[in-house]
């Protein structure tokens, strides 16, 4: 008893009591809470005035926490009198005749009494609008029973009030360790102003929970922001870097309140992980996933049993009945929305039910939804939002326009960045790009031997050529288009692997060769083998979370400070290798599991309980490395990743960002490596996009290109500025870039006029006097003459054949000078598309006045990624006229295609030889081939 009254006192004081009453006086009523050491009393005051008008009755009525309907009901029945119905929603709603409560009663503040009255019944509380100061109490304080009758009001003994928390509890489904540290706070009654329940040492206050329950010194100013931001009703956008700490900013809401908060989020695997950290930190928390779910669960959680509910933004479309339902109950304190980015077309995970989060703000408006003072406020929270996304993120979940937007730096301090040319997906890639990590976990150095490489099953992609240099393959050859890459659309199809493998055991799933060579090109919400889950809260100080709290690596100051970071080795701590394909995580992650690291493979297809396993193997720091898609991404939150490597070309700089954001979230020092092919231009995985979509996908692809085709420019500030940050620092002095500083400037003032000159002819030739010629000429011969438009290719050849000095440069090199001339804004894509690297080359106004000027000024610019690799390798070419009268030579045209042909046949044999080797696991990977397989082992 003591213990709890302790505790009431602790949770009521004495200053909040004061402005309580001030309050309710103004409002003609007065509520005191009376407490004494050895009574809980609960004393109601109320004071009529018999002009009140009925709405101000209801309002009043609704304030003190009743439901919109009962007292709507009640004052059908028994008139604008709030005595009476009260009195009548006491005693007589629900059906049941009007009698009077044993002993209960309602003073008036002159002492008179008319048909005193208390919220005693069970009924009474659990239609109490929001959570009551009831609900908060553990049942094993011990109270005991004892009911005082006064006067002045009802005092309910703590028996009693036991009595109605149990029933309360029963109702609602609660237990005790789902009340949290919540049940530690203030509570917040129905009817009391939150701002006074929250109080102004709320930050105080959350600061010591977050050091006792968390482990953190404090909130961060960002966090601060947006909690005072939903202090103040106001819808609110948090945009703040990778791993800062954004989760926080809607778990705070619901520890604070006693409410519930309900986060949307994209994953089960981020729900999952989210969940299990809160439940450690004391946070009772579940997710409802799209795919059927435990009702069970569901329903608990509609019934207000958790804090914080997390839910996938499929399903809160049909459970806007049940959360109006909890907002009149318990409450509902915020809606967040984590990883707001999928919202936008505009943003790089797109998720159509994402669009339709405009329903939280259309169905839980105070004019929708009588019971509520305000909106229940929007929090939209992502790390990669560039500014286009934010505006049509603000615009789609209908956010006020009050919204405050809370944005903090997206530099990470702590991040290595760098690029490397790679050829990827190859035996002879894996073994040089892989060396430095098998050597970091095996302790040992990497021996590779080629006879006996089980891990090696054969791709496409390889050859068994394993010692071809990169430089062989960069170069392109005359008839290779650099724009054969392109997939406009549904190119290589993302296939379905299950569709023909349901019957395979979980060992065949596992295999390299039973997948495809599918992309997950949005990881699929379900991604683990549950669809909901429950966390209960567990006592703060049983599980403490092992991350400590966030020591970032504050920038060095001096110079020979950034020397030792630049060099400095890191921890071990684990890896995430993203790669494009489904079926590179595997093959990559057996490659790995052959030298002794303990590597898994993720992505979007292999069955549910691997992924489970992944995660939580991963998470307890017993995998060294995971090689995933991007299905393993957004959100997850360990904080030793040390190492975030790409091996291929993100599709977008948002992804790239936030895939390497899963690294150093504990502020230490970690790498960032994409490892690309330079020589090659990426390709846009298939996926179903509007045209305008398309469009918008080639402007990300084709930015993410250029950030691995600078040499010049500090790789955290491409970054940053990407997102539309000023980025005052100007170098991160860790990245590649930084460290090893960019090439030396050329003046390419030749290379330059050579090429819109040769340009610049051919458009004059067929026709085209100045790059004016749009107006003039109707569509009809527009289309026409478009078909005659040089393409980049005609040009370098035409550069070849017509100036002896660049005979036989490549083709490589030009097409970097050409992505360079059209940044400067000399040529442009003629045919209007956006696209990675330019097709149809024409010049601009700007390009014809330079050659008009002569080019008096040297041209000095960086050479960038692909030229450096071009010069680097050159590459004796035959002059383009001899190759070309080649041939125009019908004899020496069927030698080289012969030649070429059996070039070609000479390749398939060698790759046959490779194939062999795993020959079954290729036949694996049709039906027939597993069949066969199964068939020929039971022989
Ligand atoms: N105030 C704080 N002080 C110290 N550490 C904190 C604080 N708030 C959060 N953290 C820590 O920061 C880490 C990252 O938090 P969180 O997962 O919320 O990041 P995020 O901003 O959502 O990142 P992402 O954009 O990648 O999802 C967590 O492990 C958490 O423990
Ligand atoms: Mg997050």
């Amino acid at each position: 008893m003591r213990d709890s009254v302790k505790r009431i006192l602790h949770i009521v004081n004495l200053r909040r009591v004061e402005s309580l009453q001030t309050e309710f006086f103004r409002r003609d009523y007065l509520a005191i809470f009376d407490l004494s050491v050895h009574t809980f009393r609960f004393q109601f005051l109320a004071m009529e005035r018999n002009d009140v008008s009925a709405d101000r009755v209801i309002a009043e009525l609704i304030e003190m926490g009743f439901e919109y309907s009962s007292v709507m009901g009640a004052i059908e029945a028994v008139g604008p009198s709030i005595n009476n119905a009260i009195e009548f929603m006491l005693n007589g709603s629900n059906g049941n005749s009007r009698t009077q409560s044993n002993g209960s009663d309602i003073s008036t503040s002159n002492g008179h009494n008319s048909g005193k009255t208390a919220m005693s019944t069970p009924y009474a509380m659990c239609r109490t609008r929001q959570s009551s100061i009831m609900e908060h109490l553990p049942s094993s304080d011990g109270l005991k029973r004892r009911k005082t009758h006064g006067a002045s009001g009802v005092s309910i003994s703590g028996s009693e009030t036991l009595k109605l928390v149990e029933e309360q509890k029963a109702s609602l489904q609660y237990t005790d360790h789902d009340l949290g540290p919540a049940s530690k706070l203030p509570i917040t009654p129905a009817y009391m102003p939150e701002d006074q329940v929250i109080g102004l040492d709320w930050e105080q206050r959350v600061n010591n929970i977050l050091r006792k329950d968390f482990g953190f010194s404090c909130l961060k100013s960002f966090q601060k922001e947006a909690l005072e931001a939903w202090l103040a009703k106001q819808d609110c956008l948090v945009l703040a870097a990778t791993g800062s700490g954004k989760s926080l900013c809607f778990q705070i809401p619901a520890i604070l309140t006693g409410k519930v908060v309900v986060v949307i989020s994209p994953l089960i695997s981020l729900m999952h992980d989210q969940c299990l950290k809160l439940a450690k930190h004391g946070v009772s928390a579940c997710f409802l996933g799209s795919g059927q779910s435990d009702g069970s669960v569901e329903q608990k959680a509609m019934n207000g049993m958790y804090q914080i509910i997390y839910v996938c933004p499929e399903t809160i479309l049909r459970l806007i009945g049940p959360l109006q339902r909890l907002a009149e109950n318990r409450g509902i304190a915020l809606f967040a929305i984590d990883e707001v980015h999928c919202v936008s077309k505009w943003g790089h995970d797109f998720r159509p039910a994402y669009r339709r989060l405009s329903v939280l703000r259309e169905n839980f408006t105070a004019s929708k939804l009588k019971f509520l003072k305000f909106d229940i406020p929007l929090m939209a929270l992502t790390a990669t939002a560039t500014i286009h996304v934010r505006e049509d993120i603000v615009k789609s979940l209908c956010m006020s326009e009050e919204t405050k937007i809370v944005l903090t730096s997206f530099f990470r301090p702590n991040l290595r960045f760098s690029v490397n040319h790679s050829r990827t997906s190859s035996r002879s890639s894996y073994e040089k790009d892989f060396r430095e990590l098998i050597d970091t976990y095996t302790g040992k150095r990497m021996v590779v031997e080629k006879e006996n490489n089980a891990y090696s099953c054969g791709s496409e992609n390889d050859s068994d050529n394993s010692s071809s240099s990169d430089a062989d393959e960069m170069h392109l050859s005359d008839s290779e288009d650099p724009h054969d890459d392109y997939l406009d659309g549904n190119g290589a199809g993302a296939s379905s692997v299950n569709a023909n493998g349901s019957a395979a055991s979980v060992e065949d799933q596992l295999s390299v060769e039973f997948l495809e060579d599918g992309l997950d090109t949005f990881p699929s919400v379900n991604d683990l083998d549950v669809s909901c889950g429950e966390f209960s809260g567990k006592s703060p100080g049983e599980s403490r979370d092992v991350c400590g709290s966030f020591e970032t690596l504050d920038p060095p100051t001096k110079p020979e400070e950034y020397l030792e970071l630049q060099h400095a080795p890191l921890e071990r701590g684990p890896t995430i290798i993203y790669v494009p394909t489904r079926k590179e995580t595997l093959q990559l992650a057996k490659f790995l599991c052959s030298f002794g690291v303990k590597a898994a493979a993720y992505n979007a297809k292999l069955p549910r309980a691997h992924l489970r396993r992944v995660h939580m193997e991963f998470h307890q720091n017993v995998l060294q490395v995971v090689v995933a898609t991007i299905a393993f991404g957004m959100g997850i939150d360990k904080s030793n990743v040390r190492r975030i490597i790409h091996y291929g070309w993100p599709q977008s700089l948002e992804a790239y960002y936030q895939e390497a954001g899963r690294a150093g979230r504990d502020g230490k020092l970690a790498d960032c490596v994409l490892y690309a092919n330079l020589s090659k231009i990426p390709t846009l995985l298939p996926s179903q996009r509007s045209a305008e979509q398309t469009k918008q996908a080639y402007k990300m692809l084709s930015d993410c290109y250029r950030y691995g085709m600078n040499t010049a420019c500090c790789r955290a500030k491409t970054l940053v500025e990407y997102f539309g940050e000023d980025f005052s620092n100007g170098k991160c002095f860790l990245c590649d870039v930084c460290v090893v500083g960019p090439p030396k400037m050329e003046d390419l003032k030749v290379e330059a006029v050579t090429f819109i000159q040769i340009l610049a002819t051919q458009f004059r030739q067929i026709g085209y006097g100045t790059s004016h010629y749009d107006n003039a000429v109707d569509g009809e011969i527009q289309r026409g003459r478009l078909m005659e438009k040089p393409n980049f290719r005609m040009v370098v050849n035409k550069i070849r054949e017509q100036s002896h000095k660049f005979a036989a440069s490549d083709q490589l090199w030009w097409r970097g000078l050409a992505r360079i001339l059209e940044d400067k804004g000399y040529i442009k894509e003629g045919d209007g598309m956006i696209r990675v690297c330019i097709k149809f080359p024409e010049p601009t106004d700007l390009g014809f006045k330079l050659l008009q000027s002569g080019m008096e000024q040297p041209f000095y610019v960086y050479s960038e990624a692909d030229m450096l690799l071009s010069m680097k390798n050159p590459k004796s070419y035959s002059t383009f006229s001899e190759w070309g009268k080649g041939w125009a030579d019908p004899e020496i045209r069927r030698q080289r295609l012969q030649g070429k042909r059996q070039g070609k046949r000479q390749k398939r044999s060698s790759r046959k030889g490779w194939k062999k080797i795993s020959s079954h696991h290729q036949n694996l990977r049709t039906v027939k081939g597993r069949l066969a397989a199964k068939l020929s082992k039971k022989h």
